[in-house]
């Protein structure tokens, strides 16, 4: 909690040990043949009603035995976990670096008197609710074809200008859920300072029936504010009148001041607060495209599933809580076990983007390298993560998952039910017969009497037995879920800030800022005024420079 680097705890030590003197017994191999009830010890369940969830988080094919995982559990407890989770809940200013509270959980937190927790920090009660209310409000009306561009004409398009937080959230929960979305309005979303994105984008939509949101919560963001002018400014090329904007331009930002000088009047804005991390933000107002594109009904209903996994990380016991547990599995593989990565495998096509919204959720919270209070760790903090969908990736890169030199701890995600069953439902059918088999085969492996026997005559051939084989022992986490609905994708969300905030609680980091992207912004203004004139250009190595004057000296 203080920022005691993890290092210094007595679990930590004694994980060291155990990682030396077991590492030959833990094969899953034999850990489940010596242990039939394996599943059920090693398998939670976690459940709501309202709104209906049900998700089973099989840990059973992880390189643990009880020892290993009670001393993980006693890591936590020795690093506080369950008082830094309480802290963050009671609105304490646990991101230190930046003074603030980190209070995304009060975004999906119904007020006081329906059951939510009473938090004192200006703005996580009932003005919370107060912008909800207004993005019903809105998201109804232009839904209904009520809202009216400046022709008169309903809005059919939405394009989304923003970067990072404000951009990977609602990608990746429109994208995950267009089952439920309204298709005849169109979803662009435009990130990318390259002029390329805004351009594509542009040539899909008509001005009088765009609706831009300019989503930012600094409302400084070079990239938003440059792609945010530029869709104006072709806008204004017909429109012509600077009050026709009103009508198409609206703004998320904490930036008032900011979103009035870009020309969006205070009654097209979208509140949020500082306590709002930008990764964590698709829970505010920056979730306005989502409520758009699914309705404000199902959006509400993305936040309850959230909430509801909120209540089980506050207080389900440590050895029964989801959240904690994935943490834990994954320190031991990331600090002790020295894997670099982790991979998110989702089985659903839909959620074809959720590796790459918890690419910056957990990388940008937990890429740090000193602790709280300023000294450099000497442990490995946050891992990569990365990955794709079922079965695409099986034809990408899991070869390397499975006979690569590298440890590449796996979560595979899954739904009970698809959503579309297509041909009597054989390709969910054949979706879940992979999800199944990989993980096995990643435990279990294939061993070299097995090839042999499986060759036959051809197992002469030493060579092709050897890359036949197949290690195993590939540690993997499966979750299966009922059905991909706003409430579950909440949930599973929910699961996974909180598993990145047990982690960095443990690192004695601060989770919550971002200074690593600082550095390279700051560089880029200072080349940007360089880039007019050769005489201009100093100040750098010599392969910045030289690669500048090439840039230069092509533009004459
Ligand atoms: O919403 P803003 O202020 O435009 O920031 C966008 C993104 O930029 C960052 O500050 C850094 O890349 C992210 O944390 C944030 O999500």
């Amino acid at each position: 909690m203080d920022g005691k680097p993890a290092s210094q705890y007595s679990a930590w030590k004694k994980l060291q040990q155990l990682h030396a003197s077991k590492q030959s017994q833990l094969v899953l191999k034999e850990l489940f043949a010596s242990d039939p009830s394996r599943f059920e010890k090693y398998s939670l369940n976690f459940t709501s009603s309202t709104p209906d969830v049900s998700i089973l988080l099989d840990y059973s094919k992880n390189l643990i035995d009880e020892e290993v995982l009670s001393t993980l559990f006693a890591l936590a407890r020795e690093a506080n976990v369950e008082k830094f989770r309480d802290a963050m809940f009671a609105g304490e200013h646990i991101n230190t670096s930046e003074g603030r509270a980190v209070l995304h959980i009060a975004l999906r937190n119904p007020l006081p008197a329906q059951g939510g927790w009473k938090i004192d920090e200006e703005g996580a009660g009932q003005p919370v609710h107060d912008v909800l209310a207004h993005m019903k409000e809105f998201s109804d009306s232009v839904r209904s074809g009520e809202w009216k561009g400046y022709t008169g004409k309903p809005i059919d398009t939405i394009v989304n200008i923003g970067i990072g937080g404000s951009d990977l959230g609602p990608v990746m929960v429109c994208e995950a859920l267009k089952h439920y979305s309204k298709r005849d309005l169109k979803m662009h979303f435009v990130s990318n300072i390259d002029g390329t994105d805004m351009a594509e984008v542009l040539l899909a939509c008509n001005r009088e029936t765009t609706l831009f949101i300019v989503a930012s919560k600094t409302f400084t963001t070079q990239e938003t504010i440059t792609n945010a002018e530029s869709a104006k400014k072709w806008f204004l090329e017909e429109a012509k009148e600077q009050s026709h904007v009103a009508k198409h331009f609206v703004a998320l930002s904490t930036n008032t001041k900011g979103v009035t000088a870009f020309g969006i009047s205070e009654s097209n804005m979208f509140q949020f607060w500082d306590w709002v991390g930008g990764r964590y933000s698709l829970w505010s107002a920056i979730g306005l495209s989502i409520c758009l594109s699914i309705g404000f009904e199902n959006f509400s209903e993305l936040l309850a599933g959230a909430h509801a996994m909120d209540k089980h990380f506050t207080s389900a016991k440590l050895e029964e809580n989801l959240p904690v547990l994935l943490a834990l599995v994954g320190i031991w593989y990331n600090d002790f076990y020295g894997a670099q990565t982790q991979a998110l495998l989702p089985y659903d096509q839909y959620m074809k983007k959720f590796a790459d919204y918890f690419q910056q959720g957990d990388m940008e919270s937990n890429g740090k390298t000193v602790t709280k209070n300023g000294s450099r760790v000497d442990y490995e903090t946050g891992p990569i993560i990365w990955g794709q969908s079922g079965t695409n990736g099986q034809h990408a890169f899991y070869q390397l998952i499975h006979q690569g030199t590298k440890l590449i701890p796996c979560d595979f995600l899954a739904p009970v039910e698809t959503l579309n069953p297509i041909s009597k439902g054989i390709h969910h059918e054949i979706l879940l017969s992979n999800f199944f088999a990989q993980p096995e085969a990643l435990a279990l492996g294939k061993t070299e009497e097995e090839v042999v026997q499986e060759l036959g005559a051809q197992s002469s051939n030493e060579a092709l037995v050897k890359s036949k084989i197949f290690e195993g022992n590939k540690p993997t986490n499966s979750i299966m879920f009922q059905k991909l609905t706003p409430g579950t994708l909440g949930s599973l969300i929910a699961l996974y800030e909180h598993k990145i905030h047990v982690q960095g609680a443990i690192w004695g980091i601060n989770s919550y800022d971002q200074m690593g992207v600082e550095l390279g912004k700051v560089l880029a203004k200072a080349i940007l005024k360089q880039l007019g004139n050769e005489k201009d250009v100093s100040g750098h190595d010599s392969s910045v420079r030289l690669s500048i004057l090439r840039i230069l000296s092509n533009n004459g």
